[in-house]
């Protein structure tokens, strides 16, 4: 729904009408900048009807996106009419009380102003013409590809991390088309911008770089509200939303409200590396208050000032939230929980498995991407999954979540009980070795790996107690992976396979050059956050990014193109394989166990396709029939970034 303030978006050569929307629905060709207001200076909510605007839903065909408009119970008990009578025109009476939306052709200032629609100097002169720009740009012409090298250098001029991302979510503010091929074609160079590790700082500073509101906010004052505050949100045709509580941002902690920087982030790259269409994309953030004092006494903080809310208080928001958003968008918008604290996250993932389509990245989507990047790693260091042994410093979400998932795959390789399985794999948390006498006090989520042992309190007695082959870091402690740690892995394997998951950079077990180095240049390694290459004895080393982001984007496209209800663990294994498989030669070659970024939209359509193979297979896909070549259609499902040509 457009709020009242959108009223100024009536352009001063407002061409609305039936006629310029019946031409903008078309598919191809050149579409008009198409605008939805509202023509009262209010968003009249006051009345017994709620309703959204049939405008609203003609813009998104307008803009060619497939139109969809909540079939739900609710709408229809409001309007008490047919199905899909959304304006209530069936059973119209005088005293509903309905908002007079309209379309009209959004133009000069107003069209310039409008980050959808923005193309700046790329304008044709035609266009300039008919949409009242003549004089509001300097008179030159140029192509979005001239644009793209002018922002990139614009971006490389700035040294500090934090203002090359400033300068970005500034770009994504003004020109969204700009933004995300600029983001496409320079993924490599701008991941760590827009994404770990400089994402990390900007939320810590979020307060005092905080410019224009992004994404949603739902905080505790919003309860009871939840359906409206969705319904301010001008998109209506959402398929994904990322959410967090902001409770443990990275491993950066407790960053209340402004995590949001955490789902703005993630979801750039579901357009980006995913391809879903950035409308279709919406960022939430939860704000039950903050245990972070420095927050709590800093007059910039924008959340509420507040410890955080509990027990049945969170639930309750928790679940008023869940509810909401499947009434509003209905049973397949996908829900991507995010850098939630160990104690919410899986009791959440529980509760709403069966009834959302919802999955845990941290738990999950990291558990898929380094089982990718174990499978891969097996081709240079030989064996099977039942072969290796796993050690983890950190038993939380990722911990945990990439433990079973490994457990999963191994039982279904070897024909293994899971109970079997996860006797290989050890778990070490602030209290040391996971061991069974520890198991009465140990949380629910760690009590599977209790296994018999005499309890070990430092990693490397760990190490060279349980002699494993993986190490795989997910504390959110940097520098815990210690010369002394990496030499006795180094001294139990030929290649110690050494992953340093925590982000961003500062939380990192060990970095890149710590393992090669440690290790005399025999580890295997990658990391949550990028490392730039290594140079030990003349050699170079690549180091690889485990991080979910080479997941999240194909699994959720591939959920989505499939109309698929409920994420089910083949569908996550599905991923990992499909990421696994696209490791070439080459990369092996150079160590690499995960592709480059740099392929990352024709890897996504991989996974997504796999995933989405699956999701038929398990008859858990609505869209049907099922499309018979999935890569292409994941790949013609995805957003392109040129700009569209305005009549
Ligand atoms: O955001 C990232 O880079 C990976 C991730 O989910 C986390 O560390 O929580
Ligand atoms: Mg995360």
């Amino acid at each position: 729904m457009i709020s009242s303030s959108s009223c100024s978006f009536l352009s001063n050569s407002a061409v609305a009408g039936s006629r310029s929307i019946c031409g903008g629905a078309q598919r191809k060709g050149p579409s008009s900048p198409f605008r939805v207001v509202c023509l009262a200076p209010s968003n009249d909510r006051s009345g017994s009807v709620v309703l959204d605007s049939p405008a609203a839903v003609k813009k998104e065909q307008i803009r060619n996106e497939p139109t969809s408009v909540p079939d739900t119970a609710e709408e229809e008990q409001v309007s008490a009419g047919g199905p899909r009578d959304v304006y209530g025109e069936d059973r119209a009476t005088e005293d509903q009380f309905v908002t007079p939306w309209n379309v009209s052709v959004a133009s000069g200032y107003t069209l310039l102003r409008d980050p959808h629609f923005n193309k700046g100097l790329a304008f044709t002169e035609k266009e300039r013409d008919a949409h009242y720009l003549r004089g509001l740009l300097p008179p030159t012409v140029i192509s979005q590809e001239t644009q793209v090298k002018k922002m990139i250098q614009h971006v490389r001029q700035y040294q500090v991390p934090l203002q090359k991302y400033m300068a970005m979510m500034d770009l994504q503010e003004r020109n969204e088309r700009l933004f995300y091929k600029l983001l496409i074609e320079h993924v490599e160079e701008l991941l760590p911008v827009v994404y770990t590790p400089t994402v990390g700082e900007a939320c810590q500073k979020y307060g005092s770089i905080f410019m224009r509101p992004q994404g949603l906010y739902i905080s505790l004052k919003e309860k009871g509200r939840i359906l409206e505050v969705l319904r301010n949100w001008p998109e209506k045709n959402i398929q994904v939303i990322v959410v967090t509580d902001g409770e443990r941002i990275l491993g950066l902690g407790d960053l209340g409200c402004q995590g949001m920087g955490i789902p703005v982030g993630k979801l750039s790259l579901y357009t980006a590396l995913g391809g879903v269409r950035p409308s279709a994309c919406l960022p939430i953030t939860i704000d039950v208050g903050t245990n972070n004092e420095s927050l709590l006494n800093d007059e910039l903080y924008i959340g509420l000032k507040q410890r955080r809310a509990t027990g049945q208080e969170y639930a309750e928001l928790m679940h008023e939230f869940m509810t909401a958003v499947k009434q509003n968008y209905g049973e397949k918008v996908l829900i991507q929980f995010e850098d939630f604290a160990n104690h919410n996250a899986f009791d959440l993932l529980e509760k709403y498995r069966s009834t959302h389509l919802v999955f845990n990245d941290d738990i999950q989507g990291t558990a898929s991407v380094v089982l990718a990047g174990l499978v891969a790693a097996l081709k240079l260091v030989g064996g099977n999954l039942a072969d290796h042994r796993f050690l983890f410093l950190g038993a939380g979400e990722a911990g945990t979540g990439i433990a079973e998932l490994i457990a999963l795959e191994t039982s279904k390789q070897t024909n293994a009980p899971l109970e079997e399985v996860r006797k290989n794999i050890w778990l070490v948390d602030s209290k040391g070795l996971i061991v069974n006498s520890r198991k009465e006090s140990l949380q629910h989520f760690k009590k599977p790996w209790a296994h018999d042992h005499e309890p070990v309190h430092r990693l490397v007695d760990a190490v060279n107690k349980i002699k494993p082959t993986v190490l795989i870091g997910t504390s959110g402690q940097g520098r815990t992976f210690t010369k002394e740690v990496i030499e006795a892995m180094a001294s139990i394997n030929e290649k110690p396979i050494i992953l340093s998951l925590s982000n961003p950079t500062s939380q990192s077990e060990c970095t890149a050059e710590e393992a090669y180095k440690w290790s005399q240049g025999r580890a295997i390694f990658a990391s949550g956050s990028p490392f730039p290459p290594v140079e030990y004895e003349g050699k170079v080393f690549v180091p690889g990014q485990a991080n979910n982001a080479y997941i999240f984007p194909g699994f959720g496209l591939g959920l989505i193109m499939s109309g698929t209800i409920r994420v089910h663990d083949d569908l996550l294994l599905a991923a990992s394989e499909a990421l696994a498989a696209q490791v070439s030669e080459e990369n092996f070659e150079k160590g690499l166990i995960y592709p480059p970024f740099t392929n990352i939209r024709k890897i996504s359509a991989h996974i997504a396709a796999s995933v989405a193979a699956k999701a038929y297979e398990l008859g858990l896909a609505t869209r049907l029939p099922q499309p018979k070549d999935l890569v292409k259609f994941a790949e013609s499902c995805m957003y392109t970034p040129a700009y569209r040509s305005y009549r």
